[in-house]
């Protein structure tokens, strides 16, 4: 059994002991107010928008345990606003990462900006679930999911308005992600099954996502060195947790990923 599928089985433990009825959960995404297009705030289709920083409200990890006392959710993403955060990610998985849909319902109340939902996406019930508490964009991981799951759970969340964001960590995923013709591509360089970082498989894999979709590089950004790294091999945003929830000022952090991280980009050809 691998750490994605010990998660895993805790996460549809918990879905089943919060599930209301498939009536509820829908009424509830109907009520929602209209989800923000996360594809635009991330650059999508303007040429030259610069670095873009998705910044995530992370509590915990399985491989560090705690990594920052978050006592207020809403006033970080605030500071992640201000420090020009495009979308803000919100953890909801809560054993290991110890987050919650009621994080994202803090977050949602006092920030205008598009949200991730943040979680292991493994029943359509969550999709739904992700647009009733605010949520613009919500994660699907090809390691997790077969090719019918990643189409039918890309068909529902683009029919609830919401974008996908596709996380691979191969080439053969980031195929199955081109085949279900995903726009946001993540790159993560975190191997969900051993927890190992490797920063070189970003730029390794960069060049396989195709053109008209959106590459982020996910996981692993320590400081700026890493943001202009991952900038250079063709990232076009990165997904950040650790490094902004447990520095001193993370608006000027940001500011320095975007900064340097613009700088960094690669000319763009034709
Ligand atoms: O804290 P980091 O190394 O900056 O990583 C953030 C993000 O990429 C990571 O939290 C993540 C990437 N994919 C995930 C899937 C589930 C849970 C968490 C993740």
């Amino acid at each position: 059994m691998t750490v994605l599928d010990d998660i895993i089985a805790g996460v549809r433990e918990d879905l089943e002991a919060r599930r209301l009825s498939q009536a509820e959960i829908e009424d509830a995404a109907r009520a929602a107010a209209p989800a923000r297009d996360a594809w635009a705030a991330l650059g999508g289709g303007q040429p030259d928008a610069g670095l873009k920083v998705i910044a995530e409200i992370k509590r915990s990890s399985p491989s560090k345990g705690e990594l920052a006392g978050i006592v207020d959710p809403a006033a970080l993403a605030e500071q992640y606003v201000s420090g020009g955060a495009s979308v803000i990610s919100v953890l909801t998985e809560q054993r290991r990462f110890k987050g919650s849909l009621a994080d994202l319902d803090a977050v949602r109340a006092r920030v205008d900006v598009p949200l991730l939902r943040k979680d292991f996406t493994v029943d359509e019930y969550q999709i739904w679930e992700a647009r009733a508490h605010g949520a613009d964009l919500i994660l699907l991981i090809a390691a997790a999911l077969d090719d019918a799951q990643l189409k039918d759970f890309s068909d529902l969340t683009h029919e609830l308005g919401m974008n996908v964001l596709l996380e691979t960590h191969t080439l053969e995923e980031i195929e199955r992600a081109a085949a279900v013709e995903a726009r946001i591509i993540g790159v993560n360089v975190r191997n969900l099954k051993t927890l190992d970082v490797d920063r070189g498989v970003f730029g390794g894999l960069a060049s396989a996502i195709p053109a008209g979709a959106i590459a982020v590089a996910e996981s692993g950004v320590r400081g700026v060195e890493d943001a202009v790294h991952y900038a250079s091999q063709g990232a076009q945003a990165l997904l950040v947790g650790e490094a902004l929830v447990t520095t001193e000022d993370p608006r000027r952090l940001l500011q320095d990923f975007r900064e340097a991280g613009t700088r960094a980009m690669p000319a763009r050809r034709g």
